[in-house]
């Protein structure tokens, strides 16, 4: 398998924490994965996409991407949008790195518009634009021209569920071209059919790497994600302690 993400060990104490928001968090990502980030509030998936994204520094332990900007799209938790700008223009930003002609841009930015719902929009400014809508462009300007490597921190937050079905349907056919996605989401029961693989944080900790099949074994019928981290929340909480677990990637 060709890792394009790879995290080794990765720990990170902020400063004047009593405990570490991440502990020894290790993983290797693979061309074509879709992979759940499953967690808490505070559990530690925002840290650990930051440091994966660069923006912050591990204080142990070593995060990599094999792609270059060219072939990365980042959805930040928090918003990144420049206001003053119309939808178009903020959504070809995101493209902006990427190799291509300026009517292949301009294509592009349309044809994710139309899959988020936002063609009406094009050319709002971004400050007039619902939270929801706001949403919409952010995620837009991260997935636009299907990148080789997505990184989504709760991309649909705020959506409501046609936009969600869309961006997370969008997300299953970029992974058949051949892109690779790692997505925190709440929206867990909708994403067990649209992943294939599942990391589950507890306090920092990496309890499970497994796929979803095997992650929701122990739940008998249900597919919602969140009932798998339920159960194994409730295990034992280091990894050694936990019964031998299925993990999809050693
Ligand atoms: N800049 C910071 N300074 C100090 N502590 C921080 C900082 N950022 C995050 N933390 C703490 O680190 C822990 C992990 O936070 P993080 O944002 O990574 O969690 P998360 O899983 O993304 O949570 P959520 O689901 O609420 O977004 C939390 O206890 C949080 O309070």
């Amino acid at each position: 398998m060709t890792a394009l993400l790879t995290a080794d060990a990765v720990s990170r104490t902020y400063a004047g924490a009593s405990a570490p928001a991440l502990s020894e968090v290790s993983f290797r990502i693979g061309e074509g994965e879709v992979v759940a980030l499953l967690g808490h509030n505070g559990a530690g998936k925002s840290t650990l996409f930051e440091i994966v994204c660069g923006l912050q520094q591990a204080d142990s332990g070593t995060a990599r991407r094999s792609v270059g900007a060219a072939d990365f799209g980042w959805c930040p938790q928090r918003e990144i949008i420049d206001w003053s700008l119309t939808v178009r223009q903020n959504v070809e930003m995101g493209l902006a790195f990427r190799r291509g002609t300026l009517r292949g841009v301009r294509s592009l930015a349309q044809e994710i518009c139309e899959v988020v719902g936002l063609e009406r929009f094009l050319d709002r400014q971004a400050e007039t634009l619902s939270g929801g809508e706001l949403r919409r462009c952010q995620i837009a300007r991260a997935i636009a021209g299907r990148p080789r490597l997505m990184i989504l921190d709760e991309p649909t937050t705020g959506l409501d569920p046609d936009a969600v079905a869309h961006v997370f349907d969008y997300l299953r056919d970029s992974a058949k071209n051949g892109s690779t996605v790692l997505v925190s989401t709440h929206d867990t029961s909708r994403f067990a059919d649209h992943c294939t693989r599942v990391l589950a944080l507890s306090a920092g900790r990496l309890l499970a790497d497994q796929s979803v099949a095997a992650f929701l074994a122990p739940v008998g019928e249900s597919n919602d994600l969140w009932d798998g981290y339920r159960h194994l929340t409730r295990q034992p909480s280091t990894t050694s302690e936990l019964p031998s677990a299925e993990v999809a990637h050693p």
